[in-house]
């Protein structure tokens, strides 16, 4: 792929708790080379390099941006950093695979979309959900009608992170339950029943603005809607289900990475007393197909995938945008 090799030359920007796991789910992908890291702490840019078996480690983004034997970035840093470092790396000629959310709003969206086209690169934003097996087969099993009409869905994600005062979480950071976790009920909720015609939502937020609960209804046509919530303070049932004319199904916890799906459907009888359940392997962490599918689009050329391509990224921030305009004025905790 790159000049020095006929392997796909990774770097990981960023040594926090998902980085560990794609790093180490990389080594599942037939044809990557661990190439490089980048911390901005020296030492743990070496640490991350010797625990996950990466050749080099850098603190200059501007070095490792350079390096001929980079082809892909995976960004995994906090939110708010997500456009200005892809922005970088995709000027520098690179590939980006970059964390959800690509970015904060829609409008960073479409100016990443907008870099990657004027310099011919892959980019897309590791929604990974979208890549898990379970995932696709159910949503195979609804495009071909097992559940009928689709009439609802509901898909929530609410897990304690941590104390409220964290500063894990801040605004200048981009922290936000909408961005953070309440963005794979959307993707979900949008993947089955389209562009919602109506939302209502409101929010507990912090002083600063930070955002930790939320719950939505997005309207769609002929009464069909969504019920999401999202939290990074507490426990919401990290299921979600689809259901329609002919029965239900439920993606097992925790949804946006599970390996498996129930389906109640038919009659009554059928639908209560003969579940049918579904169960897919799972390699590595999770984020194994996700990778592998990037590196297999960028070795044939391509600049999107066609399972998540920009156009979704940013239709996604948009309805994210019109969840958080709909709020009432901050309730703040
Ligand atoms: N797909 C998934 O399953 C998951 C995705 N995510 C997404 O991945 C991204 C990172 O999340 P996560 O790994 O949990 O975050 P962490 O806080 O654990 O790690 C983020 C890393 O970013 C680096 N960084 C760069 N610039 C800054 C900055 N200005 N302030 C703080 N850190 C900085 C830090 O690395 P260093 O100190 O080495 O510079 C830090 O370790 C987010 O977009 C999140 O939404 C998160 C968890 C799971
Ligand atoms: O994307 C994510 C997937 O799940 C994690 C929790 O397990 C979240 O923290 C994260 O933001």
């Amino acid at each position: 792929m790159n000049a020095q090799s006929t392997a796909v030359g990774w770097a990981v920007v960023g040594t926090g708790t998902v980085s560990h796991a794609v790093a180490s789910d990389l080594r599942h992908v037939e044809g990557a080379r661990r190439a490089a890291v980048w911390s901005r702490d020296v030492r743990k840019a070496h640490a991350f390099a010797q625990q996950q078996q990466f050749d080099r480690a850098y603190v200059s983004f501007d070095q490792l941006i350079a390096a001929p034997d980079v082809d892909i970035v995976y960004l995994a840093t906090p939110h708010a950093t997500h456009t200005p470092f892809a922005l970088a790396a995709l000027d520098a000629g690179k590939h980006v695979l970059v964390e959800k959310p690509i970015g904060v709003d829609a409008a960073e969206a479409r100016t990443i979309a907008r870099a990657a086209r004027a310099n011919k690169r892959f980019a897309m934003e590791g929604m990974w959900m979208r890549f898990s097996p379970a995932y696709i087969a159910l949503r195979a099993e609804v495009a071909s009608g097992a559940l009928g009409d689709i009439s609802s869905v509901r898909a929530t994600f609410g897990l304690p992170f941590g104390a409220k005062d964290s500063p894990a979480w801040s605004a200048d950071r981009g922290s936000s339950t909408l961005l953070d976790q309440a963005i794979y009920t959307v993707t979900l909720a949008r993947d089955i029943l389209g562009e919602p015609a109506g939302i209502v939502s409101n929010a507990t937020t912090r002083e600063d603005g930070v955002d930790l609960s939320l719950h939505a209804t997005l309207l769609f046509d002929g009464g069909r809607f969504a019920q999401l919530a999202a939290s990074m303070v507490t426990y919401i049932d990290p299921t979600a289900s689809i259901s329609g004319t002919n029965g239900w199904a439920t993606l097992a916890a925790p949804f946006w990475a599970t390996d498996r799906f129930r389906r109640h459907s038919g009659d009554f009888g059928d639908a209560f007393d003969a579940p049918v359940d579904r169960v897919f392997p799972q390699e590595g962490h999770g984020y194994v197909p996700m990778l592998r599918a990037v590196q297999v689009a960028v070795t044939a050329g391509l600049t999107e995938h066609p399972l998540h391509p920009l156009t979704d990224s940013i239709a996604v921030m948009d309805v994210l945008d019109r969840i958080r305009s709909s709020w009432l004025p901050a309730t703040s905790i």
